[in-house]
């Protein structure tokens, strides 16, 4: 099913529903665009999570952490369920999401997303070590939408990143910006994980005189590129494609580089849903970038 034809009967859908819109009672009108809807269904997602907040509190950060995955995951599940029916959904928290993938060998379980023409890839909540710590804002719910019928590598048609204790959210329905170049003579700023930044990102750093950035969640590392708050994020190691799509489709629509740190496309809804490494940074920045990174990746 092609996106005009999805949005056409999520219009269908709307008048069905009495008003011409998609009127839900609780979060008001879902937007029948893709990217716009999903800028609507990250912040309502994001919403909860806020909520959440206020009501565990931070006594028990791993009851916090739970709570906060299993309520943005329902919401976005119910909602996704109830306005793109026709879509395949691919996200974090569900019980299959890595099984499909096991110790390298791939599960005799087919996963139906493989075989959609459209598939949802959220990540409900990215960040969710610093959700858990009061004062953080850090943190963030990601909503991408992949397309079959695509013609770029990616296949990211529409994503959409909240970043609700921060009050913005970035997504492809207004791209944003493209970030101004530095003032010269400032050392360039890397954003890398917090808490898992790659074993070689110090040396990489020496190398081009930049200088590290730690932060959390990936939507966030990566909105601080699209922004000009930080010039690149380097990441190798380990993440799932939930980690990177939605903030990756905003960086692509803003006009950013974003790679595997070899250089190669990043590539979205495969089988093996892992997607260890990435590199997001402006356009001049990356034949530089990706220089140093051959010089410092570790051998195989
Ligand atoms: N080595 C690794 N293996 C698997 N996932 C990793 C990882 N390093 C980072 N991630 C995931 O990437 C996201 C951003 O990480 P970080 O905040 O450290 O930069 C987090 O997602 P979640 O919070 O959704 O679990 C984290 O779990
Ligand atoms: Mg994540």
């Amino acid at each position: 099913m092609t996106s005009e034809r999805t949005e056409t009967s999520a219009r269908v859908l709307a008048q069905r529903e009495g008003s011409g819109s998609h009127e839900n009672g609780n979060g008001g009108t879902p937007p029948v665009i893709d990217a716009a809807f999903a800028r609507w269904l990250a912040d309502r997602a994001g919403q909860v999570l806020l909520q959440v907040r206020d009501e565990v509190g931070y006594a028990d950060g791993k009851a916090l952490k739970t709570a906060g995955d299993r309520a943005a995951h329902d919401l976005l599940r119910a909602e996704l369920a109830r306005w793109r029916p026709a879509d395949a959904v691919l996200s974090e928290e569900d019980d299959h999401a890595r099984v499909a993938w096991q110790d390298g060998e791939p599960s005799t379980v087919r996963p139906e997303r493989l075989g959609a023409s459209r598939v949802w890839i959220v990540d409900p909540l990215d960040g969710t070590r610093e959700f858990s710590e009061e004062g953080r804002t850090d943190w963030a719910v990601h909503v991408a939408l992949w397309s079959a019928e695509s013609s770029t590598p990616s296949r990211l048609v529409a994503g959409a990143v909240a970043m609700p204790a921060q009050h913005r959210t970035l997504a492809t329905d207004q791209p944003p910006a493209y970030p101004p170049l530095p003032p010269d003579g400032r050392p360039i700023r890397i954003a890398a994980s917090r808490t898992r930044p790659p074993a070689f990102v110090t040396a990489l750093a020496g190398d081009i005189g930049a200088e590290l950035v730690p932060m959390g969640s990936a939507g966030v590392k990566i909105a601080a590129v699209i922004c000009g708050d930080a010039d690149a994020y380097v990441h190798a190691g380990g993440q799932y494609e939930w980690d990177s799509a939605a903030p990756v489709a905003v960086a692509l629509a803003t006009g950013l580089h974003a790679s595997r740190i070899d250089g190669s496309a990043l590539k979205y809804n495969e089988a093996d849903p892992k997607l260890p490494d990435l590199v997001v940074c402006r356009k001049d920045l990356a034949p530089r970038l990706l220089a140093a990174l051959q010089r410092h990746l570790p051998s195989e």
